[in-house]
């Protein structure tokens, strides 16, 4: 039997020498880092150690990195904290409309609060425009959040260009960089961005774990009261072993990135070459940008079967993918992120999302394109009967 893991969007294997780290610390350091002998003390130098880690290697300091508990805390500690902040001076917020649902469904709240949000549209390839961004702009925005690079069909978005706009009108500019950590270069300082939020599990870290950036000199309203930690900015116990889990991850990807984001750009061509020969060009069409995709995500729809059909045939043979993000699949929802691309019915009902790492192998995708091409035989024979 097969076991082909293809969901790497949706949480990622840990590492073995994460777990290694985590494990140490887990069994070894159960220190509270807030504690003043031996063993807080020494939880502390391992929080400490594991912030300049991840600092030096996403190139930001030290007190402008808040770690959380995943990337969904991260969108809403930077969309609440700000606009609780800065709603004296506007209550305008603008967002696209395939933003993950971290950010959606607390814009949501925040409409019900009395901000009003702006959902920027895409086109066909899911880019928003920067024209339309600039027209969307008021006296009243204070706050512009655009993903990095989208979960389900990888396009990303010119995120230096909305970053300078953005500091060019004095608004405030967040980034949710979940997916595009690991895929792409990331640095802080050179991107014209005030918050970015990262999480550990899509970087073959732990789950749970995640961190904010927030530009130095930045104010931010806590969401979460209690202790002292993190600035202030976040109470709660840290997570010492899923902190220092998350830098030694952060380490090895960024230790690998070229060499990783060349393999996933070779994984996608092996299996769009391999679909091409088993299931035939005419029947599966790409969604997405044809060039600025994250190299690790490749949407693809198959529009003689719906979607649930395929996923479920492919889980029969043991590969696992998805139809969208983990959290809408399985709802039978369709894929907000497709409908706002504008796409025709049949691409939206049979849209499925590959998604590959730290595993895969170029034989997994001529596997997995042989199964699609069995399972789409027996439908074609079936309706030829
Ligand atoms: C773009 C994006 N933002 C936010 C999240 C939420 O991250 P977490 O699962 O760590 O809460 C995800 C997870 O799928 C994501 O893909």
């Amino acid at each position: 039997m097969n076991s082909i893991y293809l969901d790497h969007a949706a949480s990622t294997p840990i590492h073995p020498e994460v777990a290694s780290v985590m494990m140490k610390i887990m069994t070894e350091q159960y220190g509270n880092a807030s504690s003043v002998h031996t063993f807080g003390r020494s939880a502390k130098r391992i929080l400490n150690g594991a912030r300049d880690q991840v600092c030096t290697l996403l190139a930001c300091y030290p007190d402008e990195l808040v770690f959380t508990g995943g990337g969904t805390e991260s969108d809403n500690l930077a969309l609440f904290g700000v606009s609780s902040l800065l709603s004296h001076k506007g209550k305008h917020i603008i967002t696209s409309s395939i933003e993950h649902h971290a950010i959606l469904h607390t814009c949501d709240q925040l409409e019900r609060e009395g901000f009003k949000i702006t959902y920027l549209p895409v086109d066909t390839t899911g880019r928003i425009s920067l024209s339309d961004l600039e027209e969307a702009i008021t006296d009243e925005t204070i706050l512009i959040s655009i993903m990095y690079g989208n979960n389900e069909v990888g396009t990303v978005q010119p995120i230096k260009e909305i970053g300078e706009l953005a500091r060019s009108r004095g608004i405030l500019f967040h980034v949710d960089a979940v997916q595009a950590l690991g895929a792409v270069p990331i640095s802080c300082k050179e991107l014209a961005v005030d918050l970015m939020s990262f999480s550990a599990h899509k970087v073959n870290g732990p789950q749970g774990v995640g961190a904010l950036y927030v530009r130095r000199g930045l104010q931010l309203n806590a969401r979460l009261h209690g202790g002292l930690q993190e600035k202030k900015r976040r109470a709660g116990t840290e997570n010492i072993a899923g902190i220092a889990g998350f830098a030694k991850a952060i380490e090895i990807m960024c230790d690998q990135l070229k060499e990783r984001s060349d393999y996933y750009v070779l994984l996608r061509s092996t299996l769009l070459e391999a679909l091409e020969r088993e299931v035939g060009r005419d029947f599966f069409i790409v969604n997405g940008h044809s060039s600025e995709f994250l190299p690790h995500i490749l949407n693809i729809s198959f529009p003689e079967i719906d979607s649930e059909t395929l996923l479920m045939s492919m889980d029969m043979e043991g590969i696992s993918a998805s139809s969208g993000s983990a959290c809408t699949s399985g709802s039978l929802e369709l894929s907000h992120v497709l409908k706002a691309m504008n796409l025709p019915e049949e691409i939206l009902n049979s849209a499925i999302r590959f998604s590959y790492g730290l595993g895969n192998t170029t034989e997994d995708m001529e596997c997995t394109a042989r199964i699609i091409g069995t399972i789409l035989q027996r439908i074609r024979k079936r309706e030829h009967r």
